[in-house]
C-alpha cells in the first residue's frame, strides 16, 4: 500500500513488485536497476496502492522519479566506478605538470582537453548526487525535493563544489598548480574503492591492489617533489639532486620522470642507495621522506599481514585445516596408512572445493536467506533422489536445511551392519557398496540420486534387526553424501507421509531378500493396526450417534418445558380469582433447566411469597436441581446443559444441529426455536475450564406468563419463546 512519511512518499527498495510500496504519488522502485519507476497504470497497481487519489500519478512527479538512482543499484555502481578515472587523473597528473613543466608545455592541449573532461565529469557528478535516492530508516526516498534538500545542505555539496571551482582561472600561470582543488573529491574514490570491494569475487586480491595504488601515488608525489627540489636547487649541482640535461638521456621528460621516481622508491621503501644528501634541503626532504617511509612501510606491512591473515582465515573457515588433525595425529603416535589417508582426504576436500563444514559459513545468514541458499546450491543434487523426486519445492526447501554434508573417502566405511541407526544418507556423488553378512560379498552397488541406511530409522514392522543397521556400506571411492539425522527425518515423513509409504516399501523389499523380515510379526502388526482402526471406526460411528441422539433428547425437552410453562401459565389464570393480587414476573430473570426435567427460579425477586427461597445455582454447574414450589407455581423452568464451553479464545468444541422445526411443531413443539446447540461429548481442551449452560429461553410478545393468568408486560419482553444462544443461563 502507499506510505508517506513527512513530505514524501516513499517506496521499499527493491520493492514494486507485488505492491511492496508506492513511490510518491504511485510511483514505486522497480527492482534490480535500482532507478525509481512509477507503478501506477501498471496492471495491478490499483490493487495495491490505495485506490483513492494520493496514489494517482502527477506525471511531473513521476517523471522526476524515473531518474532517481538507487545508491545500491547497478548504474550508481558504474557511475561511482568511472569516477576513479578523473579523480585519479587529478591526483596523479596535477602535480606532475605542476613540477614536470616541459611535460607541461609539451603536451598543453592535450591537459586542456582531459581538464575539460574530468571537469564535465565533475559537474555531471554533482547532478547524479542530486538525483541519487537515500535511505530513510532503511526505506528508499525517491523524493527529488527532499533528495535535493538533503545534498545541498550536506557538507559534500559544499566540498564537491569547491573540488569544480575553477580556480585556474585567476592565475592562468600557475594553471596546473591551481586545480589542486580537484583532489576534494577523493571521497568519491574511496566510496568506489569499498563498493568494488564488496562486490568483487577476490577482495582480497583487490585490496592488495589498492594498497599498492596508494603506495604508487604516495611514490609518484615524492618523485616529482624530489624533481621539483632538484630544480629549484639546481640540476646536477650536486650529487643528490637531479642531474641535469647535459647527462645523456636526462633532457627527456620520462627519463627525468623515471629517475625522479627510482630515487623516490629507494627512499620511501627504505631499500638504502640512496645518493647521499649535501645541503639543508636535501637532509630535510630525506629526513621527511624516512620518516614518510617508516608510517608507509608499517601500514603496508600491517595491510599485507591483514589481507594475508584474512586470506587464510577464510580459506580455513571454508575447508578444515589439515595441520592440528596431522599433529593430534602425530602426538597420538598415529602413523601410516591412516595419516595418509587423513591427508587424502583433506586434499580432496581442496582439490574439488568441498565444504565440510557448510552450516558454519552460512550460520550469520538470517534463517530465510540461509535457506534460499542453501536450496540454491542443493536443490539440483536432491532434486535428482528418487524419493523427492515428487515433492514440493517448499518440502525440499525445508529439507535442504536438515542436510549435512559428508564426504567419505575410498575404502571408508560408511556404517557397519550392527550399529545402531542414527541417521540416513543421499547420495549427491560417487558410488558405494553394500556388504552382505560375511564383510565380503556384494549386496548392491548405490550411485548419485540413491539413498541408504533408512531402514534402521524407520520402523518396518517384522524387522528383525529392529534400529540396528542391517548391511555395511562402503564407499568405493569418494563419496559425496547428504546426511540426514533420524529425528530430522521423522519430521519430514511427518509432513511428507507419501515419502514414508516409498521408504517403507524399499525397506520392506530389501528384508524380504535378506530374509530379515518377520512374516507372521509383519501379518499380526498389519491385523493389531487394523484392528485398532476398525475400532477407532466404531468407537466414532457410535459417537455420533450418540450426539444426534443427545441432540434430539434436548429438543423434545426443550419443547415439552416449554409447553409446560404455558399450560402452567395457563391454569394460573383461570384457577386465581379475577382480583386477586398477580405475582409480578421480573423479565430478564433467570430460569435453568436440569437435564432430568427438574426446573427451578434461580432469581429470588419472581420467587412469590408462598414459595422457598432456594440458593441460586453458581452457574455453570451441571449439578440436578429438584423443581421447588415457586418453580411449580410459576411455570418456571430451569434448563441445564452442561456443554464444554472453554471461553478462553479458541477453546469451544461445541457442536451444533439443525432441528427440524416441522417434526417438532409436529410433536407441540414452539416455533421459532430453530436451532439447538449441543455439547459434543468431548472433554474441554482448556484445563481447568468448566462447562457452562447455554440454552436460553427468552420472553416472546404474543404470550404472558404471570400468576394470575396472560399479563401484558411492556415492550418485547411479552411470553415466552426458546431462543438458542449459547453460554448463557436465563430464566423466563
Ligand atoms: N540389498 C540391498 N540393496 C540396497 N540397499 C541395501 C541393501 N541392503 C541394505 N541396504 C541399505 O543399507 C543400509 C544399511 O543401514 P540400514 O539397515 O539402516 O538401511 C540399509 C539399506 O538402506
Amino acid at each position: 500500500g502507499c506510505g508517506e512519511n513527512g513530505a514524501g512518499r516513499w517506496a521499499w527498495p527493491g520493492g514494486g513488485r507485488g505492491g511492496a510500496g508506492c513511490s510518491g504519488e504511485g510511483g514505486s522502485q522497480s527492482p534490480g536497476n535500482g532507478v525509481g519507476r512509477c507503478d501506477a497504470g501498471r496492471e495491478g497497481a490499483a490493487s495495491q496502492c490505495d485506490v483513492s487519489a494520493p496514489c494517482a500519478p502527477s506525471r511531473s512527479t513521476a517523471e522526476t522519479r524515473r531518474w532517481i538512482l538507487d545508491p545500491a543499484g547497478e548504474r550508481y555502481y558504474w557511475w561511482l566506478s568511472a569516477m576513479v578515472l578523473p579523480v585519479l587523473y587529478n591526483w596523479v597528473v596535477i602535480i606532475c605538470r605542476c613540477c614536470f613543466t616541459e611535460a607541461q608545455e609539451r603536451h598543453a592541449a592535450l591537459w586542456l582537453s582531459l581538464d575539460c573532461v574530468s571537469d564535465a565529469f565533475y559537474l555531471l557528478d554533482i547532478a547524479v548526487r542530486l538525483h541519487t535516492g537515500l535511505l530513510e530508516e532503511g526505506i528508499l526516498v525517491l523524493d527529488g525535493d527532499r533528495i535535493r534538500r538533503r545534498y545541498l545542505h550536506s557538507s559534500s555539496f559544499r566540498w564537491d563544489v569547491a573540488s569544480v571551482l575553477p580556480t585556474e582561472l585567476l592565475c592562468l600561470r600557475l594553471r596546473s598548480a591551481l586545480r589542486a582543488n580537484r583532489c576534494l573529491r577523493a571521497p568519491r574514490l574511496f566510496e568506489a574503492f569499498d563498493r568494488r570491494e564488496t562486490r568483487t569475487a577476490h577482495p582480497h586480491a583487490f585490496r592488495i591492489a589498492k594498497l599498492m595504488l596508494y603506495v604508487f601515488v604516495a611514490i609518484h608525489w615524492n618523485a616529482c617533489l624530489y624533481f621539483a627540489l632538484s630544480v629549484s636547487l639546481g640540476l646536477g649541482s650536486d650529487t643528490w639532486v637531479h642531474p641535469n640535461g647535459s647527462r645523456p638521456g636526462f633532457a627527456r621528460p620520462l627519463r627525468q620522470y623515471l629517475h625522479s621516481f627510482y630515487i623516490s622508491t629507494l627512499i620511501l621503501t627504505t631499500v638504502g642507495d640512496t645518493p647521499e644528501p649535501r645541503r639543508e634541503e636535501e637532509f630535510l626532504f630525506m629526513t621527511a621522506g624516512f620518516l614518510l617511509a617508516v608510517l608507509g612501510f608499517a601500514t603496508i606491512m600491517g595491510s599485507m599481514s591483514s589481507v594475508i591473515a584474512n586470506m587464510s582465515a577464510a580459506d580455513a573457515s571454508f575447508y578444515p585445516e589439515h595441520g592440528p588433525v596431522r599433529r593430534y595425529l602425530r602426538a597420538h603416535g598415529v602413523a601410516g596408512r591412516l595419516v595418509r589417508r587423513v591427508a587424502a582426504w583433506h586434499e580432496h576436500l581442496r582439490a574439488q572445493r568441498k565444504l565440510a563444514e557448510e552450516r558454519a559459513v552460512l550460520r550469520h545468514l538470517p534463517e530465510r536467506l540461509r535457506a534460499e541458499v542453501a536450496a540454491s546450491v542443493h536443490l539440483p543434487a536432491l532434486s535428482k533422489v528418487g524419493l523427492f523426486q515428487s515433492c514440493e519445492r517448499g518440502v525440499l526447501e525445508a529439507l535442504v536445511l536438515r542436510l549435512r554434508p559428508q564426504v567419505f573417502g575410498p575404502g571408508e566405511f560408511v556404517c557397519r551392519q550392527g550399529d545402531v541407526g542414527r541417521e540416513m544418507y543421499f547420495i549427491r556423488e560417487g558410488r558405494l557398496e553394500v556388504l552382505g553378512a560375511d564383510g565380503v560379498t556384494q549386496l548392491a552397488v548405490l550411485g548419485e540420486g540413491l539413498y541408504f541406511g533408512e531402514i534402521s530409522l524407520i520402523n518396518i514392522p517384522g524387522n528383525r534387526s529392529g534400529n540396528r543397521r542391517t548391511a555395511d556400506i562402503r564407499s568405493i571411492g569418494y563419496a559425496d553424501l547428504f546426511c540426514l539425522a533420524k529425528e530430522d527425518l521423522a519430521e519430514v515423513l511427518t509432513e511428507f507421509p507419501s515419502a514414508r509409504v516409498l521408504l517403507e516399501a524399499k525397506g520392506r523389499e530389501i528384508l524380504l531378500r535378506m530374509d530379515k523380515l518377520d512374516v507372521h510379526a509383519e501379518a499380526a502388526a498389519a491385523a493389531a493396526r487394523e484392528e485398532a482402526e476398525h475400532r477407532a471406526r466404531v468407537l466414532e460411528a457410535a459417537l455420533e450417534a450418540l450426539q444426534t441422539r443427545t441432540a434430539r433428547l434436548l429438543a423434545q425437552l426443550e419443547s415439552s418445558a416449554l409447553k409446560l410453562a404455558l399450560r402452567i401459565g395457563r391454569l394460573e389464570s383461570r384457577l386465581l380469582p379475577p382480583g386477586a393480587p398477580r405475582p409480578q414476573h421480573r423479565p430478564g430473570a433467570q430460569r435453568t433447566a436440569v437435564p432430568g426435567g427438574g426446573s427451578d427460579c434461580a432469581g429470588a425477586a419472581n420467587v412469590p411469597s408462598g414459595g422457598g427461597r432456594e440458593p441460586r445455582e453458581p452457574q455453570g454447574s451441571p449439578r440436578s436441581i429438584a423443581p421447588s414450589r415457586a418453580a411449580r407455581t410459576w411455570g418456571c423452568q430451569r434448563r441445564v446443559m452442561p456443554a464444554p464451553d472453554c471461553s478462553a479464545p479458541g477453546g469451544s468444541v461445541r457442536g451444533r444441529v439443525r432441528a427440524r422445526s416441522g417434526a417438532r411443531d409436529r410433536q407441540g413443539s414452539v416455533p421459532g426455536s430453530g436451532s439447538t446447540a449441543f455439547p459434543p461429548p468431548a472433554r474441554c481442551p482448556r484445563a481447568g475450564a468448566r462447562p457452562a449452560w447455554h440454552r436460553v429461553l427468552a420472553p416472546r410478545p404474543g404470550t404472558a406468563c404471570a400468576a394470575g393468568g396472560p399479563q401484558e408486560l411492556p415492550g418485547t419482553a411479552q411470553g415466552w419463546h426458546a431462543e438458542p444462544l449459547p453460554g448463557a443461563l436465563r430464566c423466563l
